[in-house]
């Protein structure tokens, strides 16, 4: 299979310049969420541009180690590098057709170990999914045997890589009296350019796979390519780019569209959890619920499970569907449980409140122990104190945690990583508990929660990304971090410790 511009053993990328600084017109920006209600949704259709003008794109080919870019250059590469005959006979992990910053593609290139091997289920055993027609839902993916929870389900490289906050290559320059919607097919007619550009780099099975891919932005002006990134796309992680002053609210990150991982239908109380793993350069999922042979595999593509269905329906809005989950179909069951539920999953807090010169628990609004107030300088006092502080406030904190993990299983939210989360909190409460005095006993049903957690973590945070990196120097911290937090409050109420 020709590639056209590889060469040598390495992979040539081919690089795109802009500046906005010497092409003049208005910002290389489209917030797509806005673009799909502003403009009236799904329905917009296509909006006469004739007349804008696609300037200032200079294109240089650069060998596929390099890395040295300067800011503002966007890069059309594959990742992992391959040769120009390779075929995905040859390399059955694939790769990636990617438009990226140069920042990004230093990010990629500077994983320790990347490219590793994409890890495989196990091949002992039967594959674990199937794709099959799902009704109502076009295709979907399947279990094709029983999975427990925890398993891998499937990693997968994408077929492409672009940014979430698309740019298009190039100026825009549009007549004064474009309208924004004129303003914005022509942006969208230059992204479908550059989008023709990565799905011509592919190899012709992922070529034709991708454009065999759901399109539920058909109508909405984007062009046939972009509207199949765009309902396809799953956000990757690592490769963030800062945010523009000009849009703080809007994270600029990578999104990877997957020949199989695509075809997962979204339910709120989905049943797999999905993690990107730097190394392989892969999305994988899990199993966050045990799954019978035939049951649909199910992710959320949203956010916030635990809000009422009305707005979980207009954020699925953009992708052409009216959710039919059991949460779903029963609101006046679910949300009321998820409102609750909602209310548990934030943080547990100690707050100094000098009113009644005690530690107010920010959920419960208690005063956690005995307060401060007829404390002497005796250190033994305040130690008595101190413990019966913790004591009060871990034991909240797995009394209300169990609640909630209580909760998110009557309600089918135990395949989400607020799940996960809930369960590190019922271990937290233990050693804030251990910290007042050490070695305690803790019931049969505290153990079990505390060593679920640590299944927990080792089936769904054992990706390697900058996320989980963050979480695991911080779990090694956690201790510390909650006492020297307690011991700063009280040195600036100058308490005497
Ligand atoms: C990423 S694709 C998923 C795979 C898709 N069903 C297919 O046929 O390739 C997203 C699209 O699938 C459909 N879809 C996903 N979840 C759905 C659901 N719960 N109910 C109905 N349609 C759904 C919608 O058309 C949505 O735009």
């Amino acid at each position: 299979m020709k590639r056209g511009f590889l060469k040598k053993s390495n992979a040539l990328d081919k690089t795109s310049t802009q500046s906005s600084s010497v092409v003049p017109g208005p910002r290389l920006f489209i917030d797509l969420k806005a673009q799909s209600k502003e403009a009236g949704g799904l329905q917009r259709g296509k909006v006469d541009v004739d007349g804008y003008e696609h300037v200032g794109q200079e294109q240089r080919e650069m060998d596929a180690s390099f890395v040295e870019y300067p800011e503002d250059v966007w890069v059309t590469t594959t990742q992992p590098a391959q040769r120009v005959d390779a075929t995905l006979a040859d390399v059955p992990d694939g790769w990636a057709e990617c438009f990226i910053s140069g920042a990004a593609k230093r990010a990629i290139l500077s994983v320790p170990g990347f490219p590793e091997a994409i890890p495989r289920p196990d091949p002992a055993r039967p594959l674990p999914y199937t794709i099959a027609e799902s009704p109502g839902k076009g295709t979907g993916m399947f279990a094709a045997r029983d999975i427990e929870w925890g398993e891998l389900i499937l990693a997968e490289r994408p077929m492409l890589v672009i940014p979430t906050t698309f740019r298009a290559v190039g100026g825009i320059i549009c007549p004064p009296d474009f309208t924004k919607d004129q303003v914005q097919q022509a942006y969208m007619n230059a992204i479908e350019s550059t989008m023709e550009t990565l799905v011509n780099r592919m190899p012709m099975e992922y070529q034709e796979a991708y454009k065999k891919l759901w399109n539920c932005h058909e109508n909405d002006g984007s062009g046939p390519l972009f509207g199949i990134a765009r309902t396809n796309g799953f956000g990757i992680g690592d490769y963030d780019e800062p945010t523009d002053p000009a849009f703080p609210d809007t994270k600029n990150g990578y999104s990877g569209t997957f020949k199989n991982l695509s075809r997962i239908n979204h339910s709120c109380r989905p049943n797999v959890d999905r993690d990107w793993d730097s190394p392989t350069f892969s999305l994988q999922i899990r199993a966050s619920k045990p799954i019978k042979k035939g049951e649909e595999i199910t992710i959320t593509y949203i956010g916030n499970l635990t809000d009422p269905a009305s707005a979980r329906q207009r954020e699925l809005a953009s992708y052409g569907f009216t959710c039919a989950c059991e949460a779903c179909s029963n609101p006046e069951v679910s949300d009321p449980r998820s409102k609750e539920i909602k209310e548990l999953l934030k943080p547990p807090m100690l707050i100094f409140n000098p009113m009644n010169m005690g530690w107010t628990n920010t959920r419960t609004g208690k005063v956690a122990g005995t307060s401060m107030r007829g404390l002497t300088d005796n250190r033994k006092d305040f130690e008595d104190w101190m413990s019966s502080m913790t004591n009060d406030f871990g034991r909240n904190t797995i009394e209300s945690s169990i609640k909630g993990i209580k909760l998110m299983e009557e309600e089918g939210l135990d395949g989400t990583s607020e799940y996960g989360e809930m369960l590190g909190r019922v271990k937290g409460g233990c050693n804030t508990m251990n910290m007042g005095s050490k070695g305690k006993n803790f019931d049969q049903e505290i153990d079990k929660l505390v060593k679920k957690h640590e299944q927990y973590e080792k089936y769904f945070k054992s990706a390697r990304n900058a996320s989980s990196r963050k979480e695991q120097s911080k779990d090694g911290r956690k201790e510390d971090l909650v006492m020297s937090s307690l011991l700063t409050q009280m040195q600036m109420m100058n308490v005497r410790v």
